[in-house]
């Protein structure tokens, strides 16, 4: 990229001057500072941990007297701090720094386990599927830190619960064990799973007691205190809990990841779980996609291959954009051989109102809110932009229209009955928080007025009044980015008319795994090629600070 390509903020500018007029530099000097600086600030809002520099950049920002070699970056107070051939914002530094120490140190706790190949035998039966999830489970129960990735449906939470049940066997007290996802709809869908895999474990009733139904948010986890970027837990004091799994740990950002590890307790296990091959969190970092390629780390990190929920078309189109084979994932959307995975060959609009009948349907016959609320997630619109031709709040608009034409919902107010929303701003007084997806419709079971419903993590029921509902968006279609961590038997994926840097093999490759049984595509064959031959690049030292 280009300095012409990238469109500096307001705050990146103000931030680079307040650095330079620090410095002793001449005019010529300044200038050639800021832009280096005004280059750190930007790419780190674009998700990189750090930029990469030349020698000549390198010398200029060491005569700055500003910024300071990693060996002394722990105790520096300087603003920007340098590692090799990069140049950090010295807070992310300090994550990066703070992240990888933490890691390595548990990384070389192994725990020696007699007997463990037979224990291992009674949960996981010999059959050649399950000894990927037996190996995992190896590593897991030998190792203080470990990762366990893998596609969707590759079995991550059925290999996990196993385990939870075979260390509460091995440990001479109860562990301690917490559940967590990033997200609330990312821990319900884990708590779903668990509760489920749970009862058939090969073990007594008082081991499976010792395991936990409740999953919880990691903002909850740490004790959030906003707006304050601090948690409660930290390394002065931690969690109580011997044991941490962490699920969707993709989206885990690096400044999060790095406060959670600083908040586990001394000799306390982690457990992260999550798909390598997806998006990135949509903060700094890529923190779990480093680790699994980190040298040091090669005895925690097990990759499932095998998928036990879905084989056919959709398994084939997700490795054929993850392998970026453009060629072959256009065939394999374009031969309708396998029905689970086509181009929509209808008009886009009139396909997504018609798949909205159901629950509006439901609404008018005032059933349940779980019940409409099953029914409006079966499928789910999925766009790579939130704004221009075919983007969310283009598709969001017209379908709106269409469904008032058709007299299904009524857009004299805001609020009508059976709008979607989804809410874009954290409000932990309320309970609510970004990404969350409540319905409008008539309380029928109390004054009849018009309420917005939600699901709460927990699986209860939340209602509010609209006026009370933070700031939120309508939710007919939502981004790719927010679908993260959901699921929905069928996704209808919408791409733009012309290329855009957003698309990219990684966004693809998350859409395609939010579907369960059906994936429609709306796409001009070029753009989508071009989305699967373009793959994100995140600048971060992580991985490199595992090199062996
Ligand atoms: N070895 C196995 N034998 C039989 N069924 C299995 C096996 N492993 C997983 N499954 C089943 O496959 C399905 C997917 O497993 P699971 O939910 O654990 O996958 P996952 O990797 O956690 O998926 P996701 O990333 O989508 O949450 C579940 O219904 C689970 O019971």
């Amino acid at each position: 990229m280009t300095d012409d390509d990238r469109s500096f903020s307001r705050l990146d500018a103000a931030f680079a001057r307040f650095l330079s007029q620090r410095t002793d530099f001449d005019p010529g000097q300044k200038q050639a500072f800021e832009a280096i600086v005004m280059t750190a600030s930007y790419e780190q809002n674009q998700g990189h941990s750090c930029i990469r520099l030349d020698d000549n950049a390198r010398t200029l920002l060491l005569a700055s007297g500003l910024a300071e070699t990693a060996a002394a970056g722990q105790a520096s107070p300087q603003p920007l701090i340098i590692e090799q051939d990069r140049l950090y914002l010295h807070r992310y530094w300090h994550y990066e720094n703070r992240l990888a120490m933490k890691i390595k140190a548990m990384a070389q706790t192994g725990h020696s386990v007699e007997k463990l190949d037979a224990m291992l035998d009674r949960y996981f039966d010999a059959l050649d599927q399950n000894k990927d999830q037996r190996e995992a489970a190896k590593m897991a129960a030998t190792q203080s830190f470990s990762i366990i990735t893998g596609g969707p449906g590759t079995g991550k939470t059925f290999t996990v619960v196993k385990i939870l049940a075979l260390l509460q066997e091995l440990a001479e007290q109860p562990l301690h064990i917490a559940l967590a996802a990033p997200t609330g709809k990312a821990a319900m869908r884990l708590q779903e799973s668990i509760g489920f895999s749970k009862a058939k474990l090969p073990c007594s009733e008082a081991i499976k007691n010792h395991i936990p139904e409740t999953v919880t948010t990691l903002h909850r986890l740490l004790g959030a205190m906003p707006p304050s970027p601090y948690f409660r837990h930290d390394a002065d004091k931690p969690l109580v809990y011997d044991l941490v799994v962490v699920d969707e740990a993709s989206m885990v950002d690096l400044a999060l990841m790095s406060k959670l590890l600083d908040a586990l307790k001394p000799g306390a296990r982690l457990i992260l779980l999550g798909d390598k091959d997806q998006l990135a969190s949509v903060e700094s970092g890529a923190v779990l996609a480093d680790l699994a390629i980190a040298e040091a780390l090669q005895n925690n990190v097990y990759t499932l291959k095998k998928s036990h929920r879905f084989g056919g078309a959709i398994k084939e189109l997700a490795e054929a954009v993850n392998l970026q084979q453009d060629e072959l994932a256009w065939q394999i959307l374009s031969d309708g051989d396998d029905c689970a995975v086509q181009c929509l060959d209808e008009d886009l609009i009139d396909y997504v109102a018609a798949q909205q009948a159901e629950y509006l349907q439901l609404i008018k016959a005032k059933a349940g809110f779980e019940q409409i609320y099953q029914a409006f997630s079966r499928f789910q619109v999925l766009c790579s932009n939130r704004q221009g031709k075919n983007s969310v709040a283009d598709i969001n608009y017209r379908v709106e229209q269409k469904l008032a034409e058709q007299q299904r919902i009524d857009l004299s107010g805001l609020w009508y009955p059976g709008r979607p929303v989804m809410v874009s701003q954290n409000n932990p007084a309320l309970h609510l928080y970004n990404g969350d997806i409540g319905i409008c419709m008539p309380d029928n079971v109390a004054t009849g007025k018009l309420m917005v419903f939600f699901q709460r993590a927990d699986g209860s029921v939340k209602k509010y009044l609209p006026a009370r509902v933070p700031h939120c968006e309508t939710v007919f279609a939502m981004t790719i980015h927010k679908s993260q961590g959901s699921e929905f038997e069928e996704a209808l994926i919408v791409l733009p008319d012309a290329v855009n840097p957003v698309l990219t093999k990684e966004l693809l490759y998350t859409a395609i795994t939010r579907a369960k049984k059906t994936i429609k595509l709306v796409a001009d064959q070029a753009v989508f090629a071009a989305a699967v031959r373009q793959k994100i690049q995140r600048t971060t030292g992580l991985a490199d600070k595992f090199k062996v």
